[in-house]
C-alpha cells in the first residue's frame, strides 16, 4: 500500500502520523535518526534513540533555549522534559515523577543525567560528583559497556522560590551475583578494575593486593590507561561527598577482601592449610576473625547444637553469599552516605519542598542463562510497561469510550527508551 504522506519526511510527534501502525511508528524513528533527531515525541512522552555518539545539542546555548519553553514549541528533547516537569511543579504545586524505561543500553542513564544537568544548570546546586560513584553500580556487560546494574528513583526537592535544595537517591535491586560470577564477555563492577589499575602501589601493598589478572573473580583484565585519572576522580569525588580519608581506606580494606576471598580455595585439608596465611589477611581486612565458618555449619538439633563440615561446593558458595552480602552492604552504606550530604532535611516542618523524581530502572534482559536477580528486574520492567500502557493508552481509550469514538490501534515499543 502506498506511504502516508506524514511518513515520508518524519513528524516530530507522532501523533500527527497518519499511518499509525508499528511500522509507521519506527520508520518515523529511523527517518528522524538519519537526520540527527534523536529524540520524538507521541504527545508528552519522549522517545529517545541511543545516537552511540556525542551529538552537539546539550550545550549552555540549548539549556537556555529550552527554558520556560511550552512542550512541543521547539523540536523534541530530553531538556524540553525536563523543563516541563519543572514547570508543571510551581504551577500545580505538586510533586513530579518521571519514569524512564527501555532495555538495557538505549541511554537511559544518559537520559536522566542530562536532565540532572539541565535542572542543576537552570535551578542552581547539584553535585556532579555523586555521578562519579558509577564504579560501584555499574559494570561492562554485552549490550552496554557501563550499564547500571541496579535500579534508582533520583528525588530533587525544591525550595519554595524553585531553588534546588537538595537530592536522594533511592537505590533498588544491585545485581550482587555480578561480584563472584559474570557472564561471558562481561565485566566485574568498574570499582575493582578502577581501584588495582590506579591506586598507588604503597597502598595496594598495605592491602596486599597485586594486579587485576591475578584475581579469579575479575574478568577481562585489560590494561586502561585512563585508570590513574579514574582512580584519582573517584577519590575526589568521595571527598567532596564528605566521606573521610578513613571512610575510603575501610571501603578499599573491604573490596581487597573481596578479591583475596575469591581466591580462596577450598579443595583438602594440605590446600586448607595452605590459605591459611591468606585467610589471616583476609581477617585482617575485615577486622573480624572468621574461623572456621567458611567450612562448616552449626545447627541445633532438639538437644544439642551440631557442628558439620562442608564440603567444597558447599563452602565456596558460602563464601560466595558472605562476598555478595559484603558488597551490598557496602553498596547500601555508600548511598546512604552519598544521601546525607547531598540531602539536607528541612529545618523546620512547615517549610513544604517540592519534588521531582527520576526513576531510571534496569532495562529488560534475556540471557542464556537468567538468574532470579533476572527474573526481578524483567518483572519490574513488567510492571513499569504495564504502567505506561495504563496511563498511555488504557486511560485514553476510556476517554475515548466515553466520548463514542472508535478506537483499535496497538503501539508496541521496543529498542528505544520513552521517558
Ligand atoms: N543521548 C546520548 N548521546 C550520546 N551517547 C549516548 C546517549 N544515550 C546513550 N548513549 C551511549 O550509549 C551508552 C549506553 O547508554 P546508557 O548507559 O544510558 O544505557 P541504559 O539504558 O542506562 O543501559 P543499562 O540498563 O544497561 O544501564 C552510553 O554509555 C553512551 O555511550
Amino acid at each position: 500500500r502506498s506511504m502516508h504522506p506524514s511518513s515520508v519526511k518524519g513528524v516530530d510527534d507522532m501523533i500527527s502520523l497518519g499511518d499509525l501502525s508499528e511500522a509507521g511508528l519506527l520508520r518515523n524513528l529511523l527517518v528522524r535518526h538519519k537526520e540527527g533527531n534523536i529524540y520524538t515525541y507521541t504527545g508528552s512522552i519522549l522517545v529517545a534513540v541511543n545516537p552511540y555518539q556525542l551529538l552537539p545539542i546539550y550545550t549552555m546555548d540549548y539549556v537556555h533555549m529550552y527554558t520556560d519553553r511550552r512542550l512541543g514549541e521547539l523540536p523534541p528533547h530530553v531538556f524540553a522534559i525536563a523543563d516541563s516537569c519543572f514547570f508543571n511543579m510551581r504551577r500545580t504545586q505538586s510533586n513530579q515523577c518521571c519514569i524512564i524505561s527501555g532495555e538495557s543500553g538505549a541511554g537511559k542513564t544518559e537520559n536522566t543525567k542530562l536532565m540532572l544537568q539541565f535542572l542543576a544548570a537552570v535551578r542552581i546546586i547539584y553535585s556532579p560528583s555523586s555521578s562519579r560513584f558509577h564504579p560501584f553500580g555499574n559494570a561492562k556487560t554485552t549490550r552496554n559497556d557501563n550499564s547500571s546494574r541496579f535500579g534508582k528513583y533520583i528525588d530533587i526537592s525544591f525550595s519554595k522560590e524553585g531553588a534546588i535544595e537538595g537530592a536522594r537517591i533511592e537505590q533498588y535491586l544491585l545485581e550482587k551475583s555480578r561480584v563472584c560470577r559474570q557472564a561471558p564477555e562481561e565485566r566485574n563492577y568498574h570499582v575493582f578494575y578502577d581501584m588495582l589499575m590506579g591506586m598507588p602501589e604503597d597502598q595496594k601493598k598495605l592491602l596486599s593486593l597485586g594486579s587485576a589478572s591475578e584475581y579469579k573473580y575479575l574478568t577481562m583484565v585489560r590494561r586502561n590507561l585512563m585508570s590513574l585519572i579514574i582512580y584519582a576522580h573517584f577519590r575526589s569525588a568521595l571527598k567532596v561527598l564528605t566521606f573521610s580519608e578513613n571512610d575510603s581506606w575501610e571501603i578499599s580494606k573491604l573490596l581487597a577482601a573481596i578479591l583475596h576471598l575469591g581466591n580462596v580455595n577450598f579443595t583438602s585439608k594440605g590446600e586448607r592449610e595452605q590459605n591459611s596465611c591468606q585467610m589471616d589477611e583476609i581477617c585482617a581486612l575485615l577486622s573480624f576473625s572468621l574461623e572456621d565458618s567458611l567450612t562448616q555449619r552449626s545447627f541445633m538439633t532438639a538437644r544439642e547444637s551440631v557442628v558439620k563440615p562442608l564440603n567444597t561446593t558447599q563452602a565456596m558458595d558460602g563464601r560466595d553469599a558472605f562476598v555478595k552480602a559484603i558488597y551490598g552492604r557496602l553498596f547500601i552504606w555508600v548511598v546512604h552516605k552519598i544521601n546525607k550530604a547531598i540531602y539536607k532535611p528541612p529545618e523546620d516542618e512547615s517549610d513544604v519542598r517540592q519534588s521531582i523524581g527520576l526513576l531510571d530502572i534496569f532495562g529488560f534482559e534475556n540471557f542464556a542463562k537468567n538468574s532470579f536477580e533476572q527474573l526481578c528486574i524483567n518483572f519490574a520492567n513488567e510492571q513499569l510497561q504495564q504502567f505506561f500502557v495504563k496511563h498511555v493508552f488504557k486511560l485514553e481509550q476510556e476517554e475515548y469510550a466515553r466520548e463514542g469514538i472508535v478506537w483499535n490501534g496497538l503501539l508496541r515499543f521496543k529498542r528505544y527508551c520513552w521517558i
